[in-house]
């Protein structure tokens, strides 16, 4: 298909091309209805139909393309945007790659994070780290480490770490154990050039295929049907987004709902509509949406 670009340059987005986050926001982006890379080895795509290019680039320096204004739009991890101190914001949660950045050392050695001044703490993330002593007031020795933080201890570079934790079994097979409160909740997000005036036709279509694909992943459709009677206390359990949809069945004083709900739960609001007496409940994936 020719491209409906009359001439204007296409949005230009940062996509992670390796690590945890890369194969998400692919997929989410093809979800969106976005052309992406078939062979890891490619650097760029141009989807020409949709206005768009992607760059796959490394996820630690996507917020800095974004931040110096560079390329338009970025997928990164919030810990990522905040490690680099890059003049980017985040305006959207994609709801993949959650983790919790953490302290950890070897059980009883460190309890709190009063206990790090003066220790040696070993990282990836030395811009959150310090950022984070800073603000309790703690001097102590941050080494940067590319990856395999959880071996630092074992091999004597440094008394504590600060990482990534999603299941914790890196640490438990480190034999470390998490200690003090959690430094930061990181999970992939869009960014943009922060204080930016205006951003570039087709920004606005891209967030909202994206957010199109954030309710298709977050909520169903219920349908139902159920004597008038009971429809309030029903309508209450499914409010919907913008209100249910009522329509007449041809049994007298019963009528078919239609709403979207959240996914997570969906299983007991069927049974808390059997309940109140809804019959022929029926579940069903969305599979794109635009609100
Ligand atoms: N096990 C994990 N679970 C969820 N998110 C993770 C995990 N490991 C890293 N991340 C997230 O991925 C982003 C880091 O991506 P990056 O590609 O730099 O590291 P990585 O995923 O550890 O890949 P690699 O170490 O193989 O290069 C961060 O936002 C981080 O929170
Ligand atoms: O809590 P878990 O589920 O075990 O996940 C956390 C681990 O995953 C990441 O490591 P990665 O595999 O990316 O290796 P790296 O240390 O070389 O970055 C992260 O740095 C932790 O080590
Ligand atoms: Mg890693």
């Amino acid at each position: 298909m020719s491209a409906p670009t009359n001439g204007t340059p296409p949005l230009r987005i940062a996509i992670p091309n390796k690590g945890s986050l890369s194969q998400s926001a692919t997929e989410m982006l093809r979800e969106a209805g976005y052309r992406q890379r078939s062979d890891t080895k490619q650097l760029t795509v141009l989807d020409a139909e949709n206005n768009v290019e992607f760059f796959y680039l490394r996820p630690r320096d996507i917020a800095l393309y974004v931040g110096e204004g560079t390329l338009d739009v970025g997928i990164t991890g919030r810990d990522l945007l905040l490690d680099s101190g890059a003049d980017a914001d985040e305006v959207r949660e994609l709801g993949f790659g959650r983790s919790r950045f953490r302290f950890a050392a070897r059980p009883g050695t460190l309890t709190s994070v009063q206990d790090l001044g003066g220790k040696r703490i070993a990282t990836s993330y030395v811009g959150v780290v310090r950022r984070h002593l800073e603000a309790h007031g703690l001097e102590a020795e941050v080494i940067r480490l590319d990856g395999a933080v959880e071996t630092s201890i074992q091999l004597g570079v440094a008394d504590v770490i600060a990482d990534v934790v999603e299941t914790g079994s890196t640490l438990r097979a480190a034999g470390l154990e998490v200690f003090g409160e959690v430094i930061l909740e990181s999970e992939a997000v869009m960014i943009t050039q922060a204080g930016k005036p205006s951003l570039p036709a087709g920004f606005e279509v891209f967030t909202r295929r994206l957010d199109g694909v954030l309710v298709a992943r977050g909520y169903v459709m219920m349908d139902y049907d159920i004597d008038r009677e009971h429809l309030q206390d029903a309508v209450a359990l499914t409010p919907g987004l913008e209100g249910p949809t009522i329509s007449p069945l041809h049994r007298e004083d019963w009528v078919a709902v239609r709403a979207m709900v959240p996914r997570d739960g969906a299983q007991l609001l069927m049974d808390e509509l059997w309940a109140i007496g809804a019959r022929a409940i029926l579940l069903t994936d969305i599979h794109a949406c635009r609100l």
